[in-house]
Parts: C-alpha cells; structure tokens; sequence
C-alpha cells in the first residue's frame, strides 16, 4: 500500500480490557492497515502506576501517566479506566480537540449520553461504546444501524456476565455467593467495585443505553428500576429449581404509547427458556421489532478479550469513518417518557411460610381478588418435605411452605398484594418475592 494514512490511537488504561487492545492492536497492526486503509498507530498508554503489573506484555516505552498529553495528540482515543472522574473529563478534552473516542464505560454514557454525542457532534466527531453494553456481542450498532429503519419495542436480556456466573455456579454447584464472586473477579469479569455487578447498577447503565438506542431517546440509569441478586438465597434457587426454573437476572426495557419502561431485577425463567440456556458470563439479548420480529443475540459477556474484540470493532469503523471522511450525522432523540415501575405488566411468584390451618388459603387469595391480581398457579408443601428439598424452612409441623404464581398484572397491584398478605396473622413471613418472564 503506498501512501498510507496514519491515525493516531491514544489508550487510556491498561487493565482487564485496555492491556488486551494494546496487545491486539500492536501484534496485528499489518492486517488492520488493510482492513482500515490507514496505519493504527499506538501513541501510548495512560496508566496511573508505569510499575504496574499488566495481563500482556508491553512495550515499556509507550507508557506514560501524561494521559493529557496523549489526548491532545490523537485522532482516536479509547478510554478504558472506567468510572466518572476522570474518564468524563478525558472524554470532554478529546471531543473537544475533534478526536473520535471509542469506550467500554457504560457507567459514564448512561449518565453523561447524551451530553456527549452531542459534543461530538458540535465537532464534527464519532463517539462509540460498542464495548459498554453485553461485551463481545453486536448489540448496539444492530440496534442503531441494522435495525434503525424498523421499530423495536422490547429488549430483554442477561447483561452482565459477573452475575450470570454468579446465579449460574449456585444454580450448578450449591457453591456460595461470596466464593463465586472472587472468581468472577479473578476471572476479570467484574467491574472495579463489584457492587456495581451484584446491585444491578451495571445492568441498569447497559438497560438505559439499550432504551437510549432502541426507542431513539435519551435515559439515563436514575430512570432504571433496579434490583441486584445480594437478596437471592440458596433457598430460592433451590425453590426455583423444585419448579424447573432458573433465576436470572434480567434486563428488561420496552416501550408503549404512554412511554419506555426500563427495569432490572432478578427473575425467574423456565429451564425451557432460552436464556436459561446462558450459562457462566455469556449474555444474551432479545430483541423485538416489529418488522423483524423477534431476534436473539449471544456471546461472552466480559471479559479482557472478547470486551477488546467489542472495542476493536469500533475502533476498525471510527477508523474507516475517518479515511472516508464520512462521519454518521447526529439524530435528533425523541421526547418519549421513562415510565414508573408501577405501571409494568408483569407476574409474581410469591413463597411465604404460614399457619398450616384451614381458611389460609382463602384469605390469601382473597387478598389477590381484592386488588385485581389473578392467581395461575398455588402450591402448597410441607415444612419437611419442603426442607428435604432445599427449600427455606423451619421444621415447624404447624406451618407449611407456600408459593403462589400470578397471572400478568400491573406492578403497582402486584405490590400491594404482597403487602396486605404480608399483614395476615396467618402468614409468619414473606421469603420472596421474584417477577417472572417467558410463563
Ligand atoms: N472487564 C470487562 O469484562 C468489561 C469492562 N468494561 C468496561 O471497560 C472499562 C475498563 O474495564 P476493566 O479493564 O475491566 O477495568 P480494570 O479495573 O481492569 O482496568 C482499568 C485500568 O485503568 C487504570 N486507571 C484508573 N484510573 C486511571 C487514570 N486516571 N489514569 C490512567 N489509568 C487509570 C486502572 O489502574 C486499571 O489498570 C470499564 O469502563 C468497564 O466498565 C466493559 C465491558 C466488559
Ligand atoms: N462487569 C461487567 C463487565 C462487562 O460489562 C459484567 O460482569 O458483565
Ligand atoms: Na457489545
């Protein structure tokens, strides 16, 4: 090839991810010049210790802690430090200077979005987060591109690998929660602070970029109803199980009339559903459209490689956008509402130990009558049969196990169910309470 262009590529971080696209851009630099039609040249690393320990070896010399200076001297940077401050900051400097920027961090555009695409649109210049959302899978750019003449009105998902292996090896094993965490952080699954993982923040940031794309608006994570899996006991797995299902948890993010519903929570599947199928830190992601009808996107949902393979995707477009000098004009976003969870159709499955007594049960069900919501299914177990199952139970003869399973309703009855019951003399506790998908 005679007169190539040369891009510069400044990289900020060099953990899990970054130490794996600085590997793969150095060691097939030859290959992606011919891709791109241009020569990806490695500017340098920003790092916050030069003495640190990486996941790839390195050259030595591209290391800098000067990440400013990178910045201003780029054509693309790709940030992979993660967090708010200083990535924003990072961020806002390179669009600014006219630099494409390429990042995983979803935290950051669930809540600065749209602030963002719109300074790189003032300056002419491309702003991608392939990376952010279900790591390795194509997920927003068929959102954006493939799917951007039809009309998607539901996306539903596993989105986060750290607690799909988490659920996974407790569903598999019976091994705890604690355990499994560590090696999903050993494994480089999880994010800095894993309580974004296990409080579902991280899936909250991925459901409202999913929103943002899909229904072409603007949310951000407050507007995500979110529930994490620090709640899900051995008990309710093996609940679960009793009744062949899983617990997943679940992205979930569609629009009406009235406006986008976003939630994620954790939420009990058939072991015939599709996604029970997504084992360990895969993801997987439903899409319906209502010209393509239903589609389902899978892959390894973290991870150092294939979380880069997601960011060297990007990079090869931005790259080809840059050579082409044909950058994507920014879209207006619609004005569509974010929706309360109250108004969320959805189903139940409650399990509460009580009084083993006649006239329980009626004026259990009674309660579900009064506030509009109807029962599917009820099961009632002994305490002892209930304990030789793994289920949560005290032994205590005079109580049994109850699980009730509901019919499609609004949230805010479903909710208000729970809390009449929950008042009865006859119901000694409420064990939990869990959404279920796909009946
Ligand atoms: N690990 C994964 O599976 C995935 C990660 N992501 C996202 O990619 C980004 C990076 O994630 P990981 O590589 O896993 O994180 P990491 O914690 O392994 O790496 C981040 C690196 O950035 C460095 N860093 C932090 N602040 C810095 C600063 N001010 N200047 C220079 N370096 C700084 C840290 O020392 C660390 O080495 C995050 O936004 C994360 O949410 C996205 C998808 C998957
Ligand atoms: N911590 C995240 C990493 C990818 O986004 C996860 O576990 O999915
Ligand atoms: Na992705």
């Amino acid at each position: 090839m005679t007169d190539v262009k040369q891009l510069k590529v400044a990289l900020l971080g060099a953990g899990t991810v970054g130490a794996q696209v600085a590997r793969i851009l150095l060691e097939d630099t030859t290959e992606l010049t011919r891709r791109v039609g241009a020569e990806l040249t490695l500017t340098g690393i920003a790092v916050r210790n030069l003495d640190s320990q990486r996941d790839a070896d390195l050259p030595a010399e591209l290391f800098t802690t000067d990440a400013n200076a990178l910045i201003t001297d780029a054509d693309v940077v790709i940030e992979l430090i993660g967090g708010i401050v200083p990535a924003s900051e990072y961020i806002r400097t390179a669009l600014s200077s006219g630099a494409a920027v390429i990042t995983g961090n979803k935290a950051l555009i669930a809540q600065q979005g749209a602030e963002l695409h719109a300074l790189a649109a003032e300056n002419n210049t491309v702003l991608a987060y392939e990376a952010a959302v279900a790591g390795a899978i194509p997920i927003l750019r068929p959102i954006s591109d493939s799917l951007g003449g039809d009309n998607i009105t539901k996306v539903m998902g596993i989105v986060n690998g750290t607690t799909n292996f988490i659920l996974d090896k407790m569903d598999t094993t019976g091994a705890a929660f604690d355990d499994v965490l560590a090696e999903a952080q050993a494994l480089g699954y999880a994010e800095a602070d894993p309580t974004a993982d296990v409080e579902g923040h991280d899936a909250a940031a991925k459901a409202a970029i999913l929103a943002s794309l899909a229904f072409h608006g603007n949310f951000t994570f407050d507007e995500v109803h979110c529930e994490g899996i620090t709640k899900i006991s051995a008990a309710d797995i093996a609940a679960a199980a009793q009744e062949n299902q899983v617990i997943k948890l679940l992205a979930i993010v569609a629009k009406s009339d009235a406006g986008v519903s976003m939630r994620v929570h954790p939420t009990l599947i058939s072991r015939d559903h599709p996604l029970a199928a997504v084992r360990g830190a895969y993801n997987a992601v439903f899409v319906e459209a209502e010209n393509a009808g239903d589609l389902m996107f899978y892959g390894q949902g973290a991870g150092g490689n294939p979380t880069a393979s997601a960011v060297m995707g990007d990079l090869v477009t931005t790259a080809r956008a840059l050579v082409a000098g044909a950058l994507t004009a920014p879209v207006e976003a619609n004005e569509l509402p974010a929706l309360a969870l109250d108004d969320v159709q959805t189903s139940y499955a409650v399990t509460m130990r009580v009084a083993d007594q006649s006239g329980v049960l009626a004026q259990i069900s009674s309660l579900f009558a009064e506030n509009n919501v109807s029962i599917e299914a009820m099961r009632q177990t002994a305490m002892d049969e209930a304990e030789a199952a793994g289920v949560q139970a005290n032994g205590d003869k005079a109580e049994a196990w109850l699980r009730i399973v509901t019919h499609v309703g609004r949230e805010a009855d479903l909710a208000a169910t729970v809390e009449k019951i929950r008042e009865l003399a006859v119901v000694k506790e409420i064990t939990s309470v869990l959404r279920v998908e796909g009946n």
